[in-house]
């Protein structure tokens, strides 16, 4: 539910246009939405799908656009945190509801069109990734995550991010507390230099990273992320060139 302690002021509205605050109370199918910390200014947004592993179908992707028109519309709110479960932030595209569907559907229906609206939200968004997140960080259709500024993973995480393209906000990778195991089946990292085209930053703080990092692959020399490079270390300093950044918007 949302709880709305202090009414939206006007003048804080988007454009002039009324907010629309959902009434106190307001309940959601598949998703927890409440304000959170001392100040109340942290809007958390809790995938709430427990039997199906938080898998994205259509009525929790409304949901959370929902979600996020509020928060972001909220003047007490300066920031957003998805999260999941602690077995899965999410299992991806619900994969049920996709198995019908025709290309014609899909394309001529702008299928997941709407997941985007996770990259437009003029505020952070942070996603606390713990448990299983498949495909999560998939390139152009990347999941819900792959849209949020700032990535919190816990050792929990079972899956490495695969980043690739189409990021369209600044994203931080922020790994924390990960355990060389779920480190060393990082290989599959392999063009993370397309991340965040429009400024590429990431902050690496957790423990082990070289021990995940093989001798072999370190002799080897590659760049962490290149193609083929496997195996994890700490990022260097300088970051990968950029081969078409894009401008901010
Ligand atoms: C963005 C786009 C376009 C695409 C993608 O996101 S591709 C990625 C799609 N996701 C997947 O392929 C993951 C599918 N799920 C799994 O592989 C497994 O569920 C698991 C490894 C994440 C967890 O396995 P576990 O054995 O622990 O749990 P299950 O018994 O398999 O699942 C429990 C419960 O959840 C339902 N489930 C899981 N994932 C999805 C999903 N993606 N869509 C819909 N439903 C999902 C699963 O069917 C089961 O429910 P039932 O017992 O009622 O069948």
């Amino acid at each position: 539910y949302y709880t709305r302690s202090i009414p939206c002021s006007p003048a804080h509205c988007c454009n002039d246009v009324p907010v629309s605050l959902p009434p106190a109370g307001t309940q959601f199918q598949y998703l927890v939405v409440e304000k959170k910390g001392a100040k109340q200014n942290v809007g958390v947004i809790q995938l709430n799908r427990p039997k199906a592993l938080n898998a994205l179908c259509d009525g929790l992707m409304n949901e959370m656009n929902q979600a996020l028109d509020f928060f972001e519309k909220d003047p007490d709110v300066g920031a957003i945190v998805i999260t999941g479960s602690e077995k899965a932030f999410a299992a991806g595209a619900d994969i049920k509801e996709m198995q019908n569907r025709t290309f014609q559907e899909c394309y001529g229906g702008s299928f997941l069109a709407h997941w985007n609206r996770v990259s437009l939200v003029r505020k952070p968004v942070i996603a606390a990734v713990n448990g299983y997140a498949p495909r999560m960080f998939l390139g152009k259709y990347c999941t819900m995550v792959n849209f949020c500024v700032i990535v919190s993973a816990s050792s929990r995480q079972t899956q490495m991010p695969v980043l690739t393209g189409n990021c369209g906000s600044l994203n931080i990778l922020f790994m924390q507390r990960a355990n060389g195991k779920c480190l060393s089946q990082s290989s599959r990292i392999n063009s993370i230099q397309t991340l965040a085209p429009s400024l590429q930053l990431w902050l690496w703080s957790f423990l082990g990273v070289e021990s995940a990092y093989s001798e072999a692959e370190k002799k080897k020399d590659r760049p962490w992320g290149s193609e083929g490079g496997g195996g994890i270390r700490a990022y260097p300093l300088q970051p990968p060139a950029v081969s078409t950044p894009s401008p901010l918007p």
